[in-house]
């Protein structure tokens, strides 16, 4: 691992004062291994405290010393604490020798507040004449052998004790990892949790997705499987692998997209009816404006899916019979040509649509790849994503429509008295639509840029104060997006 660039150009006396100092750890496992080498690289002194140096010994660099552990904490003032919270208390022996040093907790915890006191705290409380320090935890024993180059950079740091924090802020930034501070010692439980949560922002789109696709496979179940089994005894339950799923994936992908530009609609009749823009939104729209990229991603996901599903479903062996078995009801009724100039525009447009709609998701899906989004300014990052994302709305519900439009009004497709899938998808996406034409308006427009512009109904002081602060009045357009 090559030295890191980053804490000399950040404060190049502090970064002078620490490279050669000594740093202690405690125990001799795989995360002590790989901060012992990472702080060798580094160009620290790194002294290592086993309960069997003998042993130990191979396991670390050459250039570690590895002790007892009296003998390394007697050697250094900054002490890692590399073993597990379960053995904090073996540690008690050191009491004496650790008195004034800084400890340093990178431990990790099996399952979310699993005690009642966070890691780092219980460690102040055995040695309450120590400075402990919270840190590293985020950090994998792999990704410290690896590099701060790869992967995560960032080392979240919180201590009582604010030189002790600047110490160990100070050592992360050396190695080539960005401190944050968190404060005092009590954020030591929300720092804990970080490294067990999976995939937070993604639990309630994934749910709401998983919740779309139960309901409209079960209705397509229902009429489409069912239905010809209870009144024909038909058997159609060969459907069940691909044509239900592909008529449900399109409906979750449509309907998910609507979710994504809905919170947007309803965040701005919110501000008209306020008649400010400074009042917060309730929760859960807050919520939801937030999750907007994981419900745009998985409507992406469900399209992609969509579209695959299509391009097979002629090529399936049951596709085959039906074609056959029309084919001879067709010679037997003496029928030469089934030719239907209407089905057939129906289709090439359908077809067309489908892939134009998926073509605009496919760009907005790479425009909020972080790398790429990075590249764009804000304004450019935005005007993708909101205009292009109706731009595949409306798509899509042309696609839509197209495919379906004479079946809505045929008595025949009302299985049970349930109208065709497309037509419940329709609702919402329609909705959403007509409401954003709704807010184009130009008397609605206006108001809505003036608010955005920091407008307040009744109350128009405000709004000269913050155009003479500058308050960016410029940049507001009515377009603009306050996306990540
Ligand atoms: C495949 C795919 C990928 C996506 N990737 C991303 C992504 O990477 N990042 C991302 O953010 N979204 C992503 N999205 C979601 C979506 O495209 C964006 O959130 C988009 O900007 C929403 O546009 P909008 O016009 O509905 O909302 P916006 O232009 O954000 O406006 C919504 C409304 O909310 C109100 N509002 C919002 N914020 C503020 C504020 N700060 N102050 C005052 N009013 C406010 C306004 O009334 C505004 O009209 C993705 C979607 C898809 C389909
Ligand atoms: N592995 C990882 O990726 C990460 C680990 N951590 C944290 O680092 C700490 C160490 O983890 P890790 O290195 O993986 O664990 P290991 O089991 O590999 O190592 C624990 C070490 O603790 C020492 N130790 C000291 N006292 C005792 C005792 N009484 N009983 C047993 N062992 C003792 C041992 O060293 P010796 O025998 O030399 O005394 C042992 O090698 C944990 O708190 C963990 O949560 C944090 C982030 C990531
Ligand atoms: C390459 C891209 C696409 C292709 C080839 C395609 C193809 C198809 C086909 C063949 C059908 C008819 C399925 C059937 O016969 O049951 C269909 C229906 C549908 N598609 Fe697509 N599509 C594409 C993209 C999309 C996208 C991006 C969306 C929406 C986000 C979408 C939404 C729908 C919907 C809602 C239906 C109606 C489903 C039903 O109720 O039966 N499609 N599409
Ligand atoms: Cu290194
Ligand atoms: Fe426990």
């Amino acid at each position: 691992m090559s030295k890191p660039l980053l804490g000399k150009s950040e404060s190049d006396q502090s970064y002078s004062e620490l490279s050669g100092m000594t740093v202690g750890i405690l125990g001799s496992g795989d995360f002590a291994r790989s901060l012992a080498t990472c702080l060798v690289c580094s160009g620290f002194k790194v002294v290592v405290g086993s309960r069997n140096p003998k042993i130990s010994v191979a396991l670390f660099p050459a250039a570690a010393e590895v002790t007892t552990q009296e003998n390394a904490v007697n050697k250094t003032d900054v002490i890692f604490v590399a073993v597990f919270r379960e053995h904090y208390s073996t540690l008690c022996d050191l009491k004496e020798a650790l008195v004034g040093k800084i400890l340093v907790d990178v431990s990790n915890n099996t399952e979310l507040n699993h005690h009642h006191e966070s890691n780092a705290e219980y460690l102040a409380s055995l040695f309450p004449k120590c400075m402990v320090v919270k840190g590293f935890n985020v950090i994998s024993a792999w990704a410290l052998q690896s590099g701060p180059k790869d992967g995560n950079k960032q080392v979240l740091v919180c201590s009582d004790n604010k030189e002790a924090r600047g110490t160990v802020c100070q050592i992360a930034r050396s190695m080539g990892f960005i401190p944050v501070d968190m404060g005092s010692l009590s954020s030591a439980r929300e720092i804990e949790n970080i490294p067990l949560r999976l995939f937070p922002s993604w639990k309630t789109p994934l749910m709401l997705s998983l919740g779309l696709f139960v309901f409209f496979y079960a209705y397509n179940f229902t009429r489409r499987v069912i239905h010809p089994y209870v009144t024909k005894g038909e058997n159609c339950f060969y459907k069940m692998p691909i044509e239900l799923v592909n008529v449900t994936l399109p409906c979750v992908a449509y309907v998910m997209l609507s979710l994504v530009y809905l919170p947007g609609v309803l965040a701005a009749f919110l501000q008209l009816r306020y008649g400010t823009k400074y009042r917060r939104f309730p929760g859960w729209l807050d919520q939801w404006l937030k999750h907007r990229k994981q419900i745009g991603l998985l409507s992406f996901l469900s399209a992609a899916l969509h579209a695959v599903y299509s391009l097979c479903l002629p090529m399936r062996r049951s596709a085959r019979y039906l074609l056959l078995n029309a084919a001879f009801r067709q010679v037997k009724d003496g029928v030469e040509n089934a030719w239907m100039e209407e089905g057939v525009w129906r289709m090439e447009l359908y077809i067309s649509l489908g892939i134009l709609a998926l073509a605009a998701l496919s760009l907005l899906a790479v425009a909020s790849l972080p790398s790429v989004g990075n590249s764009l300014n804000w304004r450019e990052f935005s005007f993708i994503q909101s205009k292009l994302g109706y731009t595949a709305l409306v798509i899509a519900t042309l696609h839509t429509l197209t495919f379906g439009w004479k079946k809505a009004f045929d008595q025949s497709q009302y299985k049970f008295y349930l109208p065709p899938t497309f037509t419940l998808a329709l609702v919402v996406p329609f909705a959403v639509l007509l409401c954003k034409v709704g807010l184009q308006l130009p008397c609605v427009n206006t108001r809505l840029t003036q608010i955005r512009r920091g407008w307040e109904k009744g109350r128009f002081v405000r709004f000269q104060l913050s155009e003479e602060s500058g308050l960016c009045t410029e940049n507001f357009s009515n377009e603009d997006t306050s996306n990540v």
